[in-house]
């Protein structure tokens, strides 16, 4: 398992464009048949690919984190955005669409990843935080979610964002996740963009053409630098930075927090005439 320590802003100030890949980018997340985590310091989450093709992938604990099993004292959301595939929790098996979410809780010992046809094989994201009780495990299709449309097609952001795991929706000890996909047309998301020093945030970024770019922003608001950004990446934002982007094609992408509190709201909003 990879570590990513905590960046501290006047650091983030002065790096290179390859130590901003090094410490913020995650890359080569869904390797078939293999398992792929990274730790964050970052409110102590786990991110990471379970890519399985012809046989079952197991999600252990690990001496990293001093878990017998991978779940003793965490809880993780799980967004499917292969083929179609089934995860299996102590027994109990959920079928995982494309774009379906599932929520495992605290205590759950056997995770068991598959994918239904091997030529199109499942690509499991995980997103995991530490948690202090159990909630239940629950799965949400992606069509079962309308969502909210949010900007405008003027403003070249025009997107539809469906809140999955939060305060109102699928309860957990601190996961909040969900999936925003732009409409044809619009470029553009997180615009005007907002920090949170509650919460960290990592993006997944989706269904981008593999000869298209994201343009993905960060660092404080008066000190913005980018990332470039192929499909199927995440990146990690710390709490003390703005995170939103444009790509050149359209895209979707996978938004995952933890930290304080759950609420989706609680966003310090930046206004544009604040940002450099
Ligand atoms: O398009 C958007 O706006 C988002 O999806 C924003 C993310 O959900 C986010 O950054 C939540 O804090
Ligand atoms: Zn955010």
């Amino acid at each position: 398992m990879e570590i990513r320590y905590s960046v501290h802003p006047e650091h983030a100030k002065a790096m290179t464009t390859e130590q901003i890949r090094q410490h913020f980018l995650i890359q080569d997340l869904f390797i078939p048949g293999q398992t792929k985590l990274v730790y964050s310091m970052e409110d102590r989450v786990i991110m990471g690919g379970i890519t399985p093709v012809a046989e079952a992938i197991s999600l252990e604990g690990n001496d990293q984190i001093k878990a017998e099993y991978f779940l003793e004292r965490r809880e993780v959301g799980i967004f499917n955005v292969g083929g179609s595939g089934k995860v299996s929790v102590d027994g109990e098996s959920y079928a995982m669409e494309n774009k379906d979410c599932l929520y495992i809780g605290l205590g759950k010992k056997e995770l068991l990843f598959t994918s239904d046809s091997p030529e199109k094989p499942a690509k499991f994201y995980l997103f995991s935080a530490a948690a202090h009780q159990e909630y239940p495990t629950q799965h949400v299709s992606f069509s079962s979610i309308t969502g909210d449309r949010l900007g405008s097609l003027e403003s070249s952001n025009d997107r539809i964002i469906r809140r999955m795991i939060h305060k109102d929706g699928i309860q957990s000890c601190q996961v909040v996740m969900g999936l925003t996909q732009l409409n044809p047309g619009s470029v553009w998301n997180t615009m005007p963009p907002h920090t949170h020093d509650r919460r960290m945030e990592a993006y997944l970024y989706i269904d981008l053409d593999e000869n298209a770019r994201m343009f993905h922003m960060m660092g404080e608001p008066t000190e913005s630098r980018h990332l470039v950004m192929n499909n199927e990446e995440a990146v990690i934002s710390p709490p003390w930075s703005i995170h939103c982007g444009a790509a050149t094609g359209s895209y979707a992408f996978i938004w995952a927090m933890a930290g304080e509190n759950k609420v989706y709201s609680d966003m310090d909003p930046v206004a544009m005439d604040q940002l450099k």
